[in-house]
């Protein structure tokens, strides 16, 4: 897709837009000659295997749905050199990024259900192409109300087998997918107590497990510590029918440790369902989830919300500035991250999207032998830094020069 306006936006559609552009791979592809484009695209989104990502064919049926539900439909193959001992592992994994459905003034049910509504396609477009694992964005059956500090919202919050869970079972089933579904939980069985949770359906539909958010924002509008607490479950890692795969949850990717942890216990694959907006984060976003893809030698999929949802009630973000009623531009930009650094470009900043892409997970191994960054990473001496750290007597380790205080004479 080019220039939005050719597919006849509105006013409304383009905003998010960059200058009239989808993306900036669009923007850059449609001002750039094919050369110099080329280049730029080379060191932008860097190189699998020694040369440029490729795409792949999606079948005419995910691309009909595309059309008719106007969603942005992308796929990319990242591959892994061929070994000798080992079959490759090629995984086609799945990311979906959208807007809400209806005004946050709409009944709660009826919002649930739009949302379930325009998800259903776009979950067929995956299983039409094959995808093996497909992951949803942060809290994706209700808008991302936290910024309001409201109570009634939390009515929205489901047990991990509640009804977002069941409709994604179905699809599960059908198309023999394992789905990452991240939702505002209730757990009913601790005192009725919420949390921001992925849940992990398996390929036959069942429960593999939940992984609950580890480290709540602070920041901007991003009033989630009103709503419920740090996660509880660590940093599991789940062994599906297609890979070991991770959650780390939004504002987790600003914290290389909990990257980390996930990688420690053998991640292959790491989602980010994330709901963050252009002001607060864009300038981060292409840059984090890479870098954890590099440092931890697995793969990431990025996915972000898109568009302005507006509340009734407008709220102040403690900075002395105007009460508002939105967060701000929940830009998109949803794409995946291999660990040899390459990219794939993002889904658009303001419209619906599934990115796929085809990944040969032997690529994990591969950079391990490569670059070495799990035998090179001296545990022993952070393990030891931390125990000190922790302790409240702590006192850094700084070395000031004598001659900084000494008295000139
Ligand atoms: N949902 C969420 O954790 N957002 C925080 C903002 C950010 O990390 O960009």
């Amino acid at each position: 897709m080019e220039k939005s306006e050719e597919n006849g936006s509105t006013d409304e559609k383009q905003r998010g837009s960059i200058c009239g552009y989808n993306s900036l791979q669009h923007l850059l592809s449609e001002n750039l000659n094919p050369q110099l484009y080329q280049e730029v695209s080379r060191l932008l989104l860097g190189m699998n295997c020694g040369k440029a990502l490729e795409t792949i064919v999606i079948p005419e049926s995910a691309k009909a749905l595309s059309s008719k539900h106007d969603f942005d439909l992308q796929a990319f193959e990242f591959s892994a050199d061929k070994e000798l001992l080992r079959e490759p592992r090629v995984v086609r994994v799945g990311l979906i990024q959208n807007s809400i459905a209806l005004p946050t003034t709409a009944p709660f049910s009826d919002q649930k259900k739009a949302l379930f509504e325009k998800l259903g396609p776009i979950i067929d477009a995956a299983g039409a192409s094959g995808v093996n694992i497909l992951c949803l964005q942060e809290a994706w059956m209700m808008p991302f109300a936290f910024c309001t500090r409201e109570k009634r919202w939390c009515e929205l919050a489901e047990p991990v087998n509640g009804e977002s869970t069941q409709f994604l079972q179905e699809f599960a089933r059908k198309y023999n997918m394992v789905i990452v579904s991240p939702i505002l939980e209730r757990d009913i069985n601790h005192g009725e107590t919420l949390w921001n949770t992925a849940v992990i359906i398996g390929n036959n539909g069942n429960i593999i497990g939940k992984h609950r958010k580890n480290h709540i924002p602070r920041v901007g509008d991003f009033n989630e510590s009103t709503y419920y607490m740090e996660g509880n479950t660590g940093h599991p890692v789940f062994e599906t029918a297609y890979g070991k795969i991770a959650v780390n949850i939004c504002y987790g990717r600003h914290h290389p440790l909990n990257w980390l942890a996930f990688g420690l216990n053998g991640a292959e694959i790491v989602f980010n369902p994330s709901a963050t907006v252009g002001e607060l984060s864009e300038p981060l976003w292409p840059i984090e989830a890479r870098n954890a893809a590099i440092a931890n030698s697995y793969f990431v999929g990025s996915i972000n919300r898109v568009g302005t949802e507006i509340f009734p009630n407008p709220f102040t973000s403690g900075d002395g500035k105007p009460q508002h009623s939105d967060f701000g531009h929940f830009y998109g930009s949803s794409h995946f991250s291999a660990p040899d650094a390459s990219c794939t470009p993002s889904l658009s900043r303001f419209k619906d999207g599934l990115v796929i892409s085809d990944m040969d997970i032997n690529l994990c191994r591969q950079m391990k032998d490569k670059w070495g960054f799990r035998m090179t990473a001296r545990y022993e001496l952070y393990a030891d830094m931390f125990g000190r750290y922790l302790k409240p007597d702590f006192e850094p380790q700084v070395i000031t020069d004598p001659l900084l205080h000494k008295k000139s004479s």
